[in-house]
């Protein structure tokens, strides 16, 4: 049996286990990072972010060929099968390979394929193809992220019913699908497939679509969702799921019985902690898999720091990146992190919807004298000009301060435009100020026109 050491070795090549490899060998660690798959990325890009974006890009330019009256003159409206769909995301996915290989191959960081658990608190075996090796580390970062939650009493290897990894891999597009959890991915789902022209029921457990979102946000979603054909069931719990050559039939604990030729099952994440043999270590996971840390994502053990999906919360490749990043400097030494608690939220349904910061709801409960400024995107010469003219961006303010406390909006490119405003309310004591959005010339036709019209918009409430 071979046997290597190490600075820090990792586990996990998605977002979190890629940036705390990479961390580690800028400041002259010895590193090596463990990967299970044939391929670096992690689920963020085989399973995830990529490939969903990817689909959902595709989709939004069809819709858009669809809608525009000179491409129409140029043929008739264009429909998109799901597996022709699914090639759009095989090139960004082996672009994002070769990228990713080759970070690991300039920085002389060691890709070691195979799947690793705990000897103890220094040392992993990882197993490939029936062989085992042996490898010990200064400290260990796990970074396994997460995969879809499965329930036991549904037949996940029934050919009709899918979980976020299985549906890429659907070779055929159905006339309609049940989806089963309102959370991030069942809306995004639901705007890819219901753009596709495919009828979509989407049964959200809650009282409304993504309750996290402002309110207005979270209607303005549901309105949309409705116009492209989504037919929604708020509050409901299935009871049962039964799959056959003919469909999917989910009976609700309502009574209610929805059918559909495949069924998307949204509902909930698992953190990858049950192959790693935590016991050894003396870890535990609790019973969504993931892993309690510190505010330096160390974990309970000295030495062990884990990052990403494996510790929750936000569970996004964006706050990943960071998280892994910080976990890395943390073992160097705790002054070097950064905890990562301020994330913006970027979700890629359609209309897009991107967030910071805090929501009205949360204002009012906590007594903050606030007001809004709204600016309406077909108020806009960009919007205007490019048709994408769904949209609103709204800012909540102090009203004393003028302070920017909240930036909420939908349409395209929300995820970009929110980082306007995002830049300004980082900024300490006077420098987070609406008038900052009044006193300084942008571009002229741009989305950033919504910050001054939204900003203008609130002030002259006042
Ligand atoms: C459909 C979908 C869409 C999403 N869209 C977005 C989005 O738009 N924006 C966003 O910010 N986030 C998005 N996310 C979330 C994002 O993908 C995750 O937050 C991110 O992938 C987490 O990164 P990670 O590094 O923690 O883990 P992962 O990306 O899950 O990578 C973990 C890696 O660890 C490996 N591994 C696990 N166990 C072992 C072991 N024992 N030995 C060796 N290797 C192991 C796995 O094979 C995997 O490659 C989406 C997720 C899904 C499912
Ligand atoms: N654009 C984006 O930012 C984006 C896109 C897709 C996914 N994501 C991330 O992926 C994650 C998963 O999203 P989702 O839509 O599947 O679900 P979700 O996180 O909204 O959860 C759905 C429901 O499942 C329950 N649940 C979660 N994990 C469970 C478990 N292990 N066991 C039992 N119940 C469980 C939750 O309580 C919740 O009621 C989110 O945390 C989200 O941050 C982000």
């Amino acid at each position: 049996m071979t046997e290597s050491h190490y600075d820090l070795l990792v586990i996990g090549s998605g977002p979190a286990g890629e940036s705390a490899a990479l961390n580690a060998v800028k400041h002259d660690q010895r590193v090596a990072i463990v990967e299970q798959q044939r391929w670096v990325g992690g689920a963020c890009t085989h399973q995830g972010t990529v490939p969903s974006k990817a689909l959902r890009h595709t989709v939004r330019q069809v819709m858009r060929f669809n809608r525009n009256q000179i491409f129409r003159d140029l043929g008739d409206p264009r429909t998109l099968t799901f597996p022709r769909l699914l090639t759009a995301a095989d090139d960004v996915i082996k672009r994002q390979v070769t990228m990713r290989s080759k970070f690991y191959q300039r920085n002389r960081i060691e890709v070691i394929i195979g799947r690793a658990h705990f000897v103890d608190a220094h040392t992993l075996a990882v197993s490939h193809e029936g062989r085992e090796h042996r490898l010990t580390a200064d400290q260990i970062v796990i970074a396994t992220g997460s995969r879809p939650y499965r329930p036991e009493n549904i037949d996940f290897y029934h050919p009709r019913v899918y979980d976020s990894d299985t549906i890429l891999k659907m070779s055929h597009t159905p006339r309609k699908i049940l989806i089963y959890g309102a959370g991030v991915i069942g809306c995004e789902y639901a705007s890819i497939f219901s753009g596709l022209g495919i009828k979509v029921e989407l049964i959200n457990t809650r009282d409304r679509l993504l309750e996290f979102l402002d309110d207005e946000i979270s209607d303005a979603l549901s309105y949309h969702l409705r116009n492209l054909g989504v037919m929604i069931r708020d509050r409901e719990e299935y009871r049962e799921v039964k799959a056959s050559d003919r469909g999917v039939e989910v009976t609700l604990e309502s009574g209610k019985r929805l059918r559909g030729d495949a069924l998307l099952w949204c509902n909930g994440r698992t953190g990858n902690t049950d192959q790693l043999d935590l016991d050894a270590v003396g870890l535990q996971a609790d019973h969504r898999g993931q892993l309690e840390v510190d505010e330096h994502y160390e974990t309970s053990v000295e030495g062990i720091f884990a990052a990403g999906d494996v510790i929750g919360w936000p569970s996004l490749a964006s706050a990943a990146y960071d998280q892994g990043r910080s976990a890395a400097a943390s073992a160097r030494g705790k002054e070097n992190c950064r905890f990562v608690d301020d994330v913006p939220t970027g979700i890629y349904t359609l209309p897009e919807i991107s967030s910071v910061g805090a929501t009205e709801r949360e204002l009012t409960q906590a007594r903050v004298p606030y007001e809004v400024g709204r600016a309406l995107f077909k108020d806009t010469a960009r919007a205007q000009i490019s048709g994408e003219t769904v949209g609103m961006l709204k800012l909540l303010f102090h009203v004393e301060t003028l302070e920017i406390l909240g930036i909420h909006c939908f349409g395209a490119e929300a995820a970009e435009i929110v980082h306007i405003g995002q830049a300004i309310m980082k900024q300490r004591g006077e420098g987070n100020s609406l008038r900052y959005f009044i006193t300084t010339t942008f571009n002229y036709p741009t989305m950033a026109e919504a910050y001054r019209t939204a900003a203008l918009n609130g002030i002259n409430r006042l």
